[in-house]
C-alpha cells in the first residue's frame, strides 16, 4: 500500500471539493487547506468582493499564486477552487506535484447545490446555461490532469471520501516526490 503525501481535489462549483476534501483528508492523515478559504483567509474578503474589486483576472493572479505555494505543502490535501485548472502553470504544479482526483456532478447537481451561495460567475440569467458552457469547456482539462475520478451524483460525501481513500491507497503515486 502507497503512502499518500499529497492529493489534489479539482472538479467544477458544488462537485464537493471542500466538503469531501475535509473527510478525505481525515481518512488518509493528511491536512486540509481548501484554496478557496486560503485566499479569503490571506485577502481578509470573501471571493465574490474579490472579484467585484479585481475582476476575475485579479482573483486568478492570487489564486495562481497562493497554489504554486501549497502545492509545495507536504502531507496535504488540496481542495482547489473549480477554475484554478485554467492556467497551465496551475495545471503543471498539480500533476508534477501530487495525486489528482477529478470530482464530477452534472450541471442539475451543481444547481442544487449551488443556489443558496454567491458565485460570481453564476450571477445574472441562467446559471444552468453558465454552468453548462464553464463544465464544457474544462471537463478535458479535469480530465487530462487527473490520475483518478469519481461520479459525485450519487453517495454521501463520506461514502465518496471512503471509496476515493480506498483507490488512493491502492495507486502507485505518478509524480516524483
Ligand atoms: N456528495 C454529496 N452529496 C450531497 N451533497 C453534497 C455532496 N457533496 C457536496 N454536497 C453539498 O453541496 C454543496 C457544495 O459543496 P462544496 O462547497 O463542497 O463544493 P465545491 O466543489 O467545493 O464547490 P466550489 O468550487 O464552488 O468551491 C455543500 O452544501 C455540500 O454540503
Ligand atoms: O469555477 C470557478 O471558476 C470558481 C469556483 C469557486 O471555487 C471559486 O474559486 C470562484 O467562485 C470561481
Ligand atoms: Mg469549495
Amino acid at each position: 500500500m502507497s503512502r499518500i503525501d499529497r492529493v489534489f481535489l479539482v472538479g467544477p462549483m458544488g462537485a464537493g471539493k471542500s466538503t469531501i476534501g475535509r473527510r478525505l483528508a481525515a481518512r488518509l492523515a493528511l491536512s486540509f487547506v481548501d484554496l478557496d478559504a486560503a485566499i479569503e483567509a490571506r485577502t481578509g474578503v470573501d471571493i465574490p468582493r474579490i472579484f467585484d474589486i479585481e475582476g476575475e483576472a485579479g482573483f486568478r493572479r492570487r489564486e495562481s499564486e497562493l497554489l504554486e505555494t501549497l502545492t509545495r505543502q507536504p502531507r496535504t490535501l488540496l481542495a482547489t477552487g473549480g477554475g484554478a485548472v485554467l492556467d497551465p502553470a496551475n495545471q503543471r504544479c498539480l500533476r508534477e506535484r501530487g495525486q489528482v482526483v477529478y470530482l464530477r456532478a452534472d450541471v442539475a447537481t451543481q444547481i442544487a447545490r449551488t443556489r443558496h451561495s454567491d458565485r460570481p460567475l453564476l450571477r445574472g440569467d441562467d446559471p444552468a446555461g453558465r454552468l453548462a458552457a464553464i463544465l464544457e469547456a474544462r471537463a478535458p482539462i479535469y480530465e487530462a490532469i487527473a490520475d483518478i475520478s469519481i461520479d459525485t451524483r450519487d453517495g454521501s460525501p463520506e461514502r465518496i471520501a471512503e471509496q476515493l481513500a480506498r483507490r488512493l491507497q491502492q495507486t502507485e503515486p505518478s509524480h516524483d516526490g
